[in-house]
């Protein structure tokens, strides 16, 4: 009988011997790297590299639902032995675990087994393993990753009832399902083309930006009157790019230094949305309540506030200086692939230094629906491509200005959701659009005659002026 010490010398020795004569080299990949808490990424990696290229060749999978649960996910089960080929080199992928010791109190997930992936392969083919093939399951599983995964919609605003409970990240989100895609969205076709061909170009050109010097990031500006699809539109670019979106609230972000940690907390292959730009912050760097969604107009629910130093309250708001400097690139060590996203009504009320090139690369106007866009509408809505009553609604389009929801609306109206017949969607659109007219004549006739009226006004005062100088 061998004393226990000695045997696991022995033991060590032999595996020691055996590796030195083995042809073979062994690469581990625990699941729990250094940072504990964290699934490792390259664990990760691994696991969706191996379920998704070399899943059919290994005889014992298991299925787990994804996050969506809608996709099933496969993986390769434990003590599992799977082959790969890599430019003609044949290399085993081991999934393994090893039963930690029962005595430890399990701290985090993973405490009771420790799993890991164990690669061999031929030590003649190591640096085609280590600097090729590596790199390039990492690069395949994230892929894959993200192909899988759930897209979020983020708000930093958690005084709703979403998510309420998860205080500790600065973000709370929900899934992200919005179905419009720019197939459904209203608006001049050529228009659409540029923007889609931007997105794809901005997608496209990694190593350009960091040739340049930039950070991997693009701002649009999107603005138009109420209703004209600016929201709508920033759903279908997220859906055509398979993007998170962030929307930052910025009326209740306390100051700068707060903007600059949701900023950094954010994640690559994101949009970063702040709605009605002209509505959270002016020039002097006031923040302004917005009453559009019924916030109350003061704070009269805080502490009335002691005279403080002018310096001290300034760090109490997010101001231009602070915004600017969030997008222009504080955070370019953060990686990239972010696109940053403003909208309002107002294009003219911003200050130019917002929205300059290269802050903003590109503004997109949205504008009122015309015959081009009202054609998308009908064929989404009515699945109408043609019609009789098209012409007249060509040109009542183009002497109205409706935006393309009242248009859409008009052309279903809530309550009469079941009479789809496009005769009669169609008949009262065409009502609709006459009244529009017939009101929009009316006001500028208005506009005519208060014009009118002030011009007169000013001869009279000029007249007497004239008269009491002489
Ligand atoms: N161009 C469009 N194409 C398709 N649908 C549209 C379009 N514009 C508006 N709609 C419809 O109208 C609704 C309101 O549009 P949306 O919220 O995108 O407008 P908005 O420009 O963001 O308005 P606001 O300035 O008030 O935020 C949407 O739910 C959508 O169904
Ligand atoms: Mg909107």
């Amino acid at each position: 009988h061998i004393p226990e010490t000695l045997r696991l010398y022995l033991t060590a020795c032999a595996t020691k011997l055996t590796t030195y004569f083995s042809p073979y080299i062994t690469i581990t990949i625990p699941e729990y790297c250094a940072e504990r808490f964290k699934r490792g990424e390259f664990f990760l990696a691994i696991e969706s590299y191996l379920g998704h290229a070399c899943a059919r060749r290994a005889h014992k999978l298991k299925a787990e639902l994804a996050k969506d649960s809608k996709n099933l996910q496969v993986s390769v089960d434990d003590h599992e032995e799977v082959m790969d080929e890599f430019k003609g080199v044949t290399l085993w992928w081991y999934a393994s675990k090893q039963p930690s010791k029962a005595s430890l109190i399990s701290f985090y997930p993973g405490q009771e087994d420790k799993r890991f992936y164990q690669l061999v392969f031929h030590r003649q083919h190591r640096d085609l393993i280590v600097d090729e093939y590596l790199p390039f399951v990492l690069a395949e599983g994230r892929a894959v990753t993200v192909r899988n995964r759930q897209r979020r919609l983020f708000t930093n605003n958690a005084s709703g009832s979403w998510n309420s409970y998860r205080q500790k990240s600065v973000w709370s989100h929900v899934k992200f399902e919005h179905p419009a895609t720019f197939d459904t969205l209203a608006m001049d076709t050529d228009h659409k083309e540029s923007i889609i061909s931007d997105l794809m170009a901005f997608q496209e050109s990694k190593e350009y930006y960091a040739k340049v010097g930039n950070a991997w990031k693009r701002g649009y500006l999107l603005y138009g009157p109420p209703g004209t699809g600016k929201s709508t539109m920033i759903a279908a670019m997220a859906n055509f790019l398979d993007y998170d979106i962030y929307d930052l609230e910025l009326t209740a972000v306390k100051n700068n230094t707060e903007l600059r940690k949701l900023f950094i907390e954010t994640t690559g292959k994101s949009i970063i949305v702040i709605e009605d730009i002209d509505c959270s912050i002016d020039l002097t760097g006031k923040r302004l309540k917005r009453d559009k969604k019924g916030t109350k107009e003061s704070d009269d629910d805080e502490k009335p506030k002691l005279p403080t130093d002018p310096e001290k309250d300034e760090t109490s708001k997010v101001t231009l200086s602070g915004l600017l400097n969030f997008i222009d690139g504080l955070w370019s060590a953060c990686g990239g692939e972010r696109i940053i996203i403003f909208t309002t009504n107002h294009k003219e009320k911003l200050d130019s230094a917002l929205i300059r090139r290269g802050r903003m690369d590109k503004h997109i106007e949205m504008s009122y629906c015309r015959f081009e866009g009202f054609k998308v509408l009908a064929n989404n809505y009515l699945d109408v491509a043609e019609h009789e009553l098209f012409g007249e609604i060509r040109q009542l389009l183009e002497e109205t200005d409706m935006s393309p929801a009242d248009v859409a609306e008009n052309m279903m109206p809530m309550s009469e959701k079941k009479k789809r017949d496009p005769n009669v969607c169609l008949a009262g659109l065409v009502e609709a659009l006459k009244k529009a007219k017939v009101a929009k004549a009316k006001e500028e006739e208005e506009a005519e005659a208060k014009k009118a009226k002030e011009k007169h006004e000013q001869e009279e005062a000029e007249a007497k002026k004239a008269k009491e100088e002489t």
